[in-house]
């Protein structure tokens, strides 16, 4: 029963902005399907149940300003990235803490973060 609900379980909620958004609930990824996604991520690498990568700037100041520029798509997604600075690199490493490995929601968060380098 529980798990019927879950299967329907595509809840319409009330975005931070106030607009309707489709929220489908995170399932972990097979093997499989982690290849498969990996592909569509250049630059992203596995690390037992993480997918993380290494963004290089100008200067700190350039570092924070993606950092920035990150919460929006991660708020979006209800989903946060762990993150690392040195100084010009910004390492981010995905996975979902909830369900204990790789799910949709960090491939889909990893393909947002990329379209914010220009
Ligand atoms: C309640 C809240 O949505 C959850 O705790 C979210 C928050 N952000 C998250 N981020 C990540 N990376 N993994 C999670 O499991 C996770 N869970």
């Amino acid at each position: 029963m529980l798990n019927q609900f879950l299967a329907i379980a595509i809840a319409f909620m009330i975005g931070l902005t106030g607009e309707l958004v489709l929220s489908l609930p995170a399932t972990r990824l097979s093997d499989r399907e982690i290849s498969q996604q990996l592909q569509t991520i250049p630059g992203w690498q596995l690390r037992d149940q993480r997918i993380e990568k290494t963004f290089k700037f100008n200067n700190f100041i350039e570092a924070i300003a993606f950092v920035n520029r990150l919460v929006t798509p991660a708020e979006s997604l209800g989903h946060h990235p762990d993150i690392t600075i040195n100084y010009n690199r910004v390492t981010l490493s995905l996975t979902t803490h909830d369900l204990g490995g790789l799910s949709n929601l960090d491939f889909d968060l990893a393909q947002q973060i990329d379209r914010l380098i220009p």
